[in-house]
Parts: structure tokens; sequence; C-alpha cells
């Protein structure tokens, strides 16, 4: 049994980035960047009027005010530049070209104008209201690094750097694999004894928010030939293959050997994690000299989640070139404890990391705790529950060698969102 973060660590470090391809900025969002994109222009790329008003040169307002000036020209956003007319206003609208020989903009809620006189309550302070070229940006600047997830904002900065298009990670391509003879599709009738299979959604719908492409094979039963051409068939042109159950000791379990058979190297099999310990890591070897990847989680469903999630979410970053490949850990304060424990502690044997479904609150007291994150323990934690992931948002690392998690405890967290 492999400790978990070596199992992490030496997973990841079989990872290499896949290809890129470039795609336009509608289909950016969520890609992870495989270039970095240097500002070719500063933004804003020109001096200009961050409000309707009127600009003028300061030099021009002498005396106390009220000051009064001829309005002469207009700028408006996206027109042509004029220059200001010695001794006058210009009128000037909100992104607008600041004209040449203005240094000041007036909001127009501050002045007073009667047909082409403008004039003005206060004397305006030198340089107000402009934006100038480059306060957000220099030219030259690296703006976006490779190895970047695009969001909704990232994207509008390439926007904004007059990027069409850019050059993404290629999506990961995911072969999930269900084995087991018990499994149906959901609203499928079956014979009785049958379930419908569930760990498989979990799979593909958060491998699909990490940026795979995911290609469905049809359940394998538990048998060995069917098992070994199956997996033969998933390893065919996938970047990962995930296959679900099968992976433990029993008659029934083929798709470890299967797996092995079909050309598989096993990395490790069984990690020192509670629930999930049977997961099994490996890789085969391709003509390309690129792996396809292997993940073999056990069928219990909060097992087969949680080792996805700690394992498999991460691998699909790293193979986008993710610079961010795992989630940030949160500092939390365990509240309650699981279903079946005693009031305020849970024993527990150690020698597995555990994880604990569990759903986060802020403090909102005003005690000595205020605005600190709240893990509350789900009550049920058992492997095969469904229900634990469908309500969790969180899960709790409680570190292998402790023999007890207490009410109040500081424990490092993984909010599912990030993961
Ligand atoms: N003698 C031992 N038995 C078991 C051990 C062990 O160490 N010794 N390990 C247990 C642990 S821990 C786990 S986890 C499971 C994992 O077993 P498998 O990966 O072989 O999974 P299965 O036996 O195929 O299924 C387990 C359970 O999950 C249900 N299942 C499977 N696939 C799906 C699916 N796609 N959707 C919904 N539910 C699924 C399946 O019906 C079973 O109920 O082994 C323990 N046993
Ligand atoms: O360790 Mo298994 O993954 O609990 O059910």
């Amino acid at each position: 049994m492999i400790p978990f973060e070596q199992a992490l660590t030496q997973l990841l470090a079989s990872a290499r980035p896949l290809g890129a391809e470039r795609v336009s900025l509608d289909d950016a969002a969520g890609r992870v960047l495989a270039e970095d994109i240097v500002a070719p222009d500063a933004l804003p790329p020109f001096d200009h009027s961050s409000m309707d008003g009127y600009a003028l040169a300061s030099a021009d307002l002498t005396g106390p005010p009220p000051h009064s000036l001829p309005v002469r020209g207009e700028s408006a956003a996206g027109g042509p530049l004029p220059s200001l007319d010695p001794g006058a206003a210009c009128r000037i609208f909100t992104g607008a070209r600041l004209p040449d020989g203005a240094d000041t903009i007036v909001p127009q809620e501050d002045t007073e104008r009667a047909g082409d006189t403008l004039t003005l309550r206060d004397t305006p302070k030198p340089g107000t209201w402009i934006r100038r070229r480059g306060a957000d940006l220099d030219a030259g600047t690296v703006a976006l690094s490779r190895g970047t997830r695009l969001t909704p904002g990232k994207v509008a900065l390439a926007a904004a750097l007059d990027r069409p298009q850019l050059l993404v990670a290629r999506r990961p391509l995911l072969t999930l694999l269900c084995s087991g003879d018990e499994l149906r599709s959901p609203g499928i009738p079956g014979p009785k004894g049958s379930i419908p299979e569930s760990n498989g959604y979990f799979v593909a719908a958060a491998a699909r928010a990490a940026g795979a492409i995911v290609r469905i094979a049809p359940f394998v039963p538990d048998d060995a030939a069917a098992a070994i051409a199956a997996a033969a068939e998933a390893l065919r042109g996938a970047d990962l293959v995930v296959t679900i159950g099968g992976v433990s000791v029993g008659d029934r379990d083929v798709m470890r050997p299967a797996l092995e058979a079909a050309g598989v190297t096993l990395d490790f099999w069984r990690v020192a994690i509670k629930p999930g310990k049977p997961l099994c890591v490996g890789r085969a070897a391709t003509p390309s000299g690129a792996p396809v990847h292997v993940l073999g989680l056990p069928g219990n469903p909060a097992s087969a989640a949680l080792t996805f999630t700690l394992f498999g979410l991460p691998l699909l970053r790293a193979l986008q070139g993710d610079a961010a490949a795992l989630p940030p850990r949160l500092s939390v304060r365990v509240a309650g404890t699981p279903t079946g424990t005693p009031a305020g502690v849970l024993r527990r044997q150690p020698g597995r990391a555990e994880f604990l479904r569990a759903r986060l609150d802020v403090d909102t007291s005003d005690g000595s705790h205020a605005g600190e994150l709240v893990a509350r323990i789900l009550p049920n934690q058992a492997s095969g529950a469904v229900t634990s992931f469908a309500e969790a948002d969180a899960l709790v690392l409680v570190p292998a060698e402790h023999d007890r998690v207490d009410d109040g405890a500081r424990l490092w967290a993984i909010r599912l969102t990030d993961a």
C-alpha cells in the first residue's frame, strides 16, 4: 500500500502535457493556455476620457472660478480626433480620445451650458478624469501565462489584447469503462439484483468540467475474457482510461488482471486512503510514445467519486499543462462527527488518510472563531453511500497517523468546486 501524497506525486510526475490546438475566443473559456500572451500594445491603447463632459487645457483657466469658455468641436469614442482650439473647451464622451492640447476633463454635471458657452463652477484639478495609455497594462508585458486556465475574465483580457484565437492544450480523451454484471442504465428495466449505473455519471460530469472529452464504453460483464477485450478496446486512441469496479480481491473482480493482460503496466495498486483503497494506477505504452494513463477506480460509489476527485481530476489538468493541477487546501474547523461515533470525537484506526465528506459554512457568530470556515461532517461516511457526494461540498483530510478526530479540530479540506 502506497501513502496518499506519494501516490499523487508519482501520478502527476508521470503526466506530460498533451499537444496544443488553436481555438477561437468563443471556445476558449475553461481551456488551458499553451502559449504566453504578450500585450502587443498598451492597455488602454490611448489616453481617453473616463467621463462624458468637456476636455480643456488647464492653463486656459486663469483667475478664480467661475470660468467661461466657448465650446468648439467634439471627440466621441471611435470618432475622429479633434485638436483643442486655444482657450476653448471640446465636448467629449466616455472612451473618446483626448484632443491634442487638452489635459483635463470636466464631467458635464460640474458645468452649465448656454448655447456654445460653457461655465465651470469650480476650477478642476489638472489631469482629472483621464485614463492614461498603459495605466492598465504596459505594451510587451506577459498578460497571460502558459498553463493558465482561461476564466471569462482572462478570455476578455485576450480579446482586449486583440487576439481572435488562442493556442490551448488539446482536450484529453477519456474512455470510461464500467464493469459489473449488476449494472444497467438508469431508467432501463433489469433483473432483480441489478442496479442503475451511477458512478460513471460522476466521473463523466467531473471530467468534462475539467476539460476532458468523455467516451463511454459499453458495460463490461464480470468475465475475464470480456474484460480483457473491453480494456484493449478502451485503450485505443485514449489519453486516459478510467475503469470502475472489479479492482478488489473477489473472484469476480476481473478488471485489474484484465488491464494488465491488455498491456497496462501498473504503477501501483492500493493506496493508503479511506475510502478508495483498491485504486489501481498504470500506463499502457503506445507507438506515439505518449502513454495511455489508466485509473482503475474501486466500485463503491463514494470510493469511485473520491478517487477520481483526488487523482483523476489533477491528472486531467496535468495532461493539459495546467500550472494549478492540484486544488488549493483550505484550513477548516471540524464540527460534528459521523453517525455511530461518540459525540464530539471520531475514533479511527490509523494507517490510511481519510477523506470525510462535509459541508462548509462560514462561522457567522461574533465569537473568537468568527469568519472561519467550519466543516460539518456528514453523518453517512459509508463507502457505499451515494448520498454523501451529492450533499458534500468539501472533503476533510484526516492524516493517516491520526487515531481520532475531535469536534473543533483544525484540518485541511478541499472544496469540491476547486477539486
Ligand atoms: N475481501 C475483501 N473485500 C473487499 C475489499 C477487500 O480489501 N477485501 N475491499 C473493499 C473495498 S475497500 C472496496 S472499495 C470494494 C471495491 O471493489 P471493486 O472495485 O471490486 O468494486 P465492485 O466489487 O465491482 O463493486 C463494489 C460495489 O460498488 C457497486 N458498483 C460498482 N460499479 C458501480 C457503478 N458503475 N455504479 C454504481 N454502483 C457500482 C457494486 O454494485 C458494488 O455494490 O471492494 C470491497 N471488498
Ligand atoms: O476503501 Mo473501499 O474504497 O472503502 O469501500
